[in-house]
């Protein structure tokens, strides 16, 4: 048995999380989204508003009448159509709540919805009562709770509970509240409010300040027993609770938090994936627990310290949260014995020398490319093997190009270790290039095909160029990359020319 208090997880990303401006879902979006919610453990999915459209009334009725395990739930105004409606639509579930709510803060009470305080009081009775003729599981939420006078706030969160209520939820609406503050507030209402320990206390907390998921917890630790949260915080304004980051709270840190949730967080990653896709709304990279960065290393001293132990620089394991693995994004910032490990990975094990300059390459091109991607360094690996040994080495290039012309290049290789120059024009920039190359190395031998690939995407991905030379019928293919196209055609050029001196010595030898 856990010795761990069980907190429910109440997921509005339907409901509240819907009314995200652009969020809206449609109703096979919202059926699909019930089953990855349920199948993941929620135990209540608040699946929309049934009173606002027709829509929205039928999408909540068929996810009740498809739902196996989970409490559905549908919110409703302190108003009996809206109520209502609201019963139609849940009660084909298994487990259906009516979830009522009125303004309680006097702010909202002035001026939205112009009622007196004695006139909500009275509402809140009737509208719980109403939805308690219909369901058995009845929730009530003080709207603006946290900007609530805590007397008058008692005094309806009592009459909700004599009217029948089941869970009180103590909504943060406008994410006013800090977590001590909060905290303290759910205790006192505990504290003072008679039969307070009949009902399931829970929290619904915003994150205007970004404090929403500090705001949740600090209730749990003070009574709260039900979350409302919504999958990658979605929601009004700047949004909820963030499910995945309250449950992983609990679970990472049970030593000081000793709460447990019924969520597989196995399969965070793949719902938080699906609300994206839904929405529209792409998920922040640095975001807890499911951005694209939250298990990804770049810099080389975090690099160096996950390849010895991962606990160095992770306090969860990304298949806790259905991310298949932690990723070494190699980058400027990356180390020796990162990009060691990469190119091991790549099927590659230098010499100490070879990687060194490997390594110096790859920081080289880190410097003008944003992302280095495998296909980079294995071209830049492979572009550095082929290199060693050879006759000719490309040492630098200039190149005048664009309208105005002439087209020129200024060519620096060493040529048997002997630094050699040329400056050549050419009928635009690569003729030129391979005009100052024949300048310095004179040779016979033909240009048959010259190639150039993106080795990735991008407009600073590297050029992958190939040159085919044909000398008196002996052929050669040079192959080189580089961010620039005309370094790598200068490359690929002289690479194609020593490997075709290589096979020439060959046939002369034998
Ligand atoms: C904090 C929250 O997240 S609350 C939930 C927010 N969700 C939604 O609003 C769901 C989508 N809403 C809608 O589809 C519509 O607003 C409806 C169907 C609910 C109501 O539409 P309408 O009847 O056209 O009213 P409208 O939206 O213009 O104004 C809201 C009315 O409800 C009243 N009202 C607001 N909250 C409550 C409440 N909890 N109980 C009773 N009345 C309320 C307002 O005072 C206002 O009344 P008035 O028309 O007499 O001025
Ligand atoms: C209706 C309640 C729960 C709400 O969404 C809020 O106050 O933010």
């Amino acid at each position: 048995m856990s010795d761990k208090d069980r907190i429910l997880i109440f997921d509005t990303t339907m409901r509240d999380g819907e009314q995200s401006p652009g969020a809206s879902m449609t109703h096979k979006e919202k059926l699909d989204l019930a089953e990855i919610l349920e199948a993941m453990g929620v135990d209540i999915i608040e699946a929309g508003f049934p009173n606002s459209s027709q829509g929205d009334f039928e999408a909540v009725s068929e996810i009740a009448r498809r739902s196996k395990s989970a409490t559905i739930c549908g919110l409703s105004r302190a108003t009996e159509k809206d109520i209502q409606r609201c019963g139609d639509a849940v009660r084909h579930a298994a487990r259906p709540r009516i979830h009522t709510f009125i303004s309680t803060s006097p702010v909202h009470m002035k001026h939205k919805l112009q009622m007196g305080p004695n006139a909500v009081l009275e509402a809140v009775g009737h509208s719980v009562s109403f939805a308690r003729n219909l369901v058995d599981d009845v929730e009530w939420s003080p709207e603006d709770a946290t900007r609530t006078e805590f007397d008058f706030l008692c005094k309806c969160i009592d009459a909700a509970i004599t009217s029948g209520a089941t869970t009180i939820n103590v909504p943060d609406t406008v994410g006013y509240m800090h977590p001590e503050e909060y905290g303290a507030l759910i205790r006192s209402l505990r504290e003072t409010i008679p039969n307070s320990d009949k009902v399931i206390w829970s929290t619904h907390c915003h994150n205007d300040l970004g404090l929403a998921v500090a705001n949740s917890i600090a209730g749990a630790q003070n009574g709260a027993r039900q979350i409302e949260c919504t999958i990658n915080g979605l929601g009004e304004r700047a949004g909820n609770a963030a499910l995945e980051e309250v449950v992983m709270a609990f679970k990472v840190r049970g030593d000081s938090l000793p709460f447990e949730t019924g969520i597989d967080t196995t399969r965070l990653a793949r719902a938080s994936q699906m609300v994206s896709r839904i929405t529209g709304f792409p998920v922040q990279y640095n975001k807890a627990i499911v951005g694209k960065n939250a298990f990804a290393h770049e810099s080389g001293i975090h690099q160096d310290g996950m390849l010895k132990n991962t606990e160095t620089y992770e306090i969860m394991k990304p298949e806790d949260v259905g991310v298949s693995k932690s990723s070494l994004v190699m980058g400027k910032l990356s180390g020796r014995n990162a990009f060691r490990d990469k190119l091991k990975m790549l099927g590659y094990e230098l010499d100490p020398d070879s990687l060194n300059e490997a390594f110096r390459r790859f920081k080289d091109l880190a410097d003008k490319k944003k992302h280095v991607f495998d296909d980079d360094i294995l071209a830049l690996v492979d572009d550095q093997l082929s290199a060693m040994g050879e006759r000719v080495a490309f040492r630098s290039l200039r190149v005048i190009a664009g309208s105005e012309g002439p087209q020129t290049a200024d060519l620096k290789v060493l040529v048997d270790g002997e630094e050699k120059t040329a400056s050549c024009q050419g009928n635009g920039p690569v003729d030129a290039v391979f005009n100052a190359i024949r300048a310095i190395v004179d040779h016979k031998a033909k240009l048959d095909l010259f190639q150039v690939h993106a080795v990735t995407g991008g407009t600073d991905a590297q050029a992958e160029v190939s040159v085919r030379l044909n000398g008196e019928g002996v052929m050669a293919v040079g192959r080189a990359s580089d961010p620039d196209t005309l370094v790598a055609s200068a490359k690929a050029y002289i690479h194609a020319l020593n490997k075709l001196e290589a096979r020439r010595l060959k046939r002369l030898a034998a």
